[in-house]
C-alpha cells in the first residue's frame, strides 16, 4: 500500500486533519488494533534516531490531534541536552510546512528561582534560543514557571490550576537529568514524593556542584532553588514520552524500567502511566538485561509486522475515544513475505532486524535433568547422582532427632 492511499492520507484530504500540512514522516494509519496499557520502550541506534523518532511521534499525535484554538494541544516540555535533537528536528518540520504548533498551549517543567529570564541559562532563554523563536507558537500559549515571582509558592499553585483550566497535559516530554544519572524527573530528585505537584525545590549539593559549569564555575552564581512541576503533575498528562541516551544514563534506566517504583527514581513512577513511552538509544541499555531489550524490541517488531503502531499518534482525540483506535502503518511487508526479517515500514523510523527468536524460556521442570542424567539431550558427564533424602517437616525433623 502505497503512502499516499492511507487512511492518514485520506483523513488530510478529507479534511479532518490540518489540511495545510504534509503528513509527518512517521504519520500514522488508523484501524482497531487494541487499547495500551504498559510502557513502551523504543530503541534506537543513537541519539540521533532516538531523537528523530520522538520528533515524529510528537508532529504525528499533534497533526492527527488537529488542533484548534478552543480545542489546543497541549504539550509539556523540558530543556536539557537531550530534547535538543528533538527541537531541532521540530522547527526543521516547521519550516516545511510539516506541523504548525499555531494551536499548541506549551508547559514547562521547570526553571531556576532567581537568575533573570534573560539570563543565557535560564531555562526560558534555553526554550526561547531552541525552539519557540522559531516556530509559530502564540506566545501567549506559552506557560513557563516565573522563577522571580514574588510568591513563589502561589506561582506554583496557579501553575498546576493553568494546567487544569488547559484541559490537562496531553503530551509531556522529559529527560532524565544527567546529574549523578539518579532517573529524575524535572527536578524531581530522589526522595521526592511521587505525588508531588509544582512546587519550590532546593537543589541536592551535587546537582548545585554540576550546574556550576554553566555558571563559569563559580557556584556562588549557581541556583540553589528551582520551580519544578511535581512527579504527580507528570504523571497526570494522558501520555508521557521521555528521552534517555548515553550510557551514563543506563542505570538510572535499568533501575526505572526494571527495579521497582521507587522515590530514589522518581522516573521509576512511570511504570504506573498507562500510556509511557521511553525513546533511547542502544548506549542507554547497557545496564538493561538482554531479555529485557529483546522483549520491547519484540513487541515495536511484532507491532509493525502487524500494521499497528504502538503509540497514541493517531486515532479519534475528539471524545477522548482513542484507546480504540490506533494506526495502521503502511507496511510494506508482512510477516508472511519477511522471509525472516520483517522490515520497518516505510516511512517509519527503524531497521531491518532479524526476528526475534523465541522469548519464553522452557519451563524449569523441561531444563532439569530427566532420570538417568539427561537434560534435554544434554548429558551432565562426570556427574554422580546421589539419593536426595526426602524433605521432612520440622515435628518430623525433631522427631527423629529425639529417637
Ligand atoms: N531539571 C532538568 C530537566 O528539566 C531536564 O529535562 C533534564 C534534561 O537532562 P539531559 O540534558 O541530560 O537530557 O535536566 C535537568 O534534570
Amino acid at each position: 500500500m502505497s503512502r499516499d492511499n492511507s487512511v492518514a492520507s485520506q483523513v488530510m484530504k478529507e479534511g479532518r486533519g490540518p489540511g495545510s500540512f504534509t503528513a509527518a514522516p512517521c504519520s500514522a494509519t488508523l484501524t482497531n488494533p487494541p487499547a495500551q496499557g504498559r510502557m513502551r520502550l523504543i530503541i534506537r541506534d543513537d541519539k540521533a534516531t532516538a531523537a528523530k523518532y520522538i520528533s515524529d511521534y510528537i508532529i504525528s499525535r499533534i497533526n492527527s490531534f488537529a488542533p484548534t484554538p478552543e480545542k489546543p494541544f497541549v504539550l509539556g516540555l523540558p530543556t536539557g541536552s537531550s530534547p535538543e535533537g528533538v527541537y531541532k528536528n521540530l522547527v526543521a518540520a516547521h519550516k516545511n510546512g510539516e506541523i504548525s504548533f499555531r494551536n499548541v498551549v506549551t508547559f514547562n517543567m521547570d526553571e531556576y528561582v532567581g537568575i533573570p529570564r534573560e539570563h543565557p541559562e535560564s531555562y526560558h532563554s534555553f526554550m526561547y534560543h531552541h525552539f519557540f523563536s522559531h516556530v509559530d507558537v502564540d506566545p501567549a500559549n506559552i506557560n513557563i514557571l516565573n522563577g522571580n515571582a514574588e510568591d513563589l509558592e502561589e506561582e506554583c499553585i496557579a501553575y498546576e490550576e493553568k494546567i487544569k483550566r488547559a484541559g490537562g497535559i496531553e503530551l509531556f516530554l522529559g529527560g532524565i537529568g544527567p546529574d549523578r544519572c539518579d532517573g529524575h524527573i524535572a527536578f524531581n530528585e530522589p526522595g521526592s514524593s511521587l505525588r508531588s505537584r509544582t512546587r519550590v525545590k532546593t537543589l541536592a549539593y551535587d546537582t548545585i556542584l554540576a550546574n556550576s559549569r554553566f555558571f563559569g564555575n563559580d557556584l556562588s552564581k549557581v541556583p540553589k532553588m528551582a520551580l519544578t512541576v511535581g512527579v504527580q503533575t507528570v504523571m497526570d498528562a494522558r501520555e508521557v514520552v521521555i528521552i534517555i541516551t548515553g550510557p551514563h544514563k543506563s542505570l538510572a534506566l535499568q533501575r526505572c524500567l526494571e527495579g521497582g517504583v521507587n522515590h530514589m527514581w522518581t522516573l521509576s513512577a512511570l511504570q504506573l502511566h498507562p500510556y509511557a513511552l521511553i525513546v533511547v538509544d542502544e548506549d542507554a541499555t547497557l545496564e538493561l538485561q538482554v531479555k529485557t531489550v529483546k522483549y520491547f524490541r519484540s513487541i515495536e517488531l511484532v507491532a509493525s509486522s502487524q500494521g499497528f503502531g504502538q503509540g497514541l499518534e493517531s486515532g479519534e482525540v475528539v471524545g477522548r475515544k482513542r484507546d480504540s483506535v490506533l494506526e495502521r502503518l503502511d507496511s510494506p511487508t508482512s510477516p508472511k513475505t519477511g522471509e525472516g526479517y520483517l522490515a520497518a515500514p516505510e516511512g517509519r523510523p527503524g531497521v531491518r532486524r532479524a526476528v526475534t527468536p523465541e522469548l519464553v524460556p522452557d519451563p524449569m521442570h523441561e531444563r532439569l535433568p530427566e532420570e538417568g542424567g539427561a537434560a534435554r539431550g544434554l548429558e551432565l558427564e562426570g556427574l554422580e547422582t546421589k539419593e536426595v533424602p526426602p524433605l521432612l517437616a520440622m515435628h518430623e525433623r525433631v522427631d527423629s532427632a529425639q529417637a
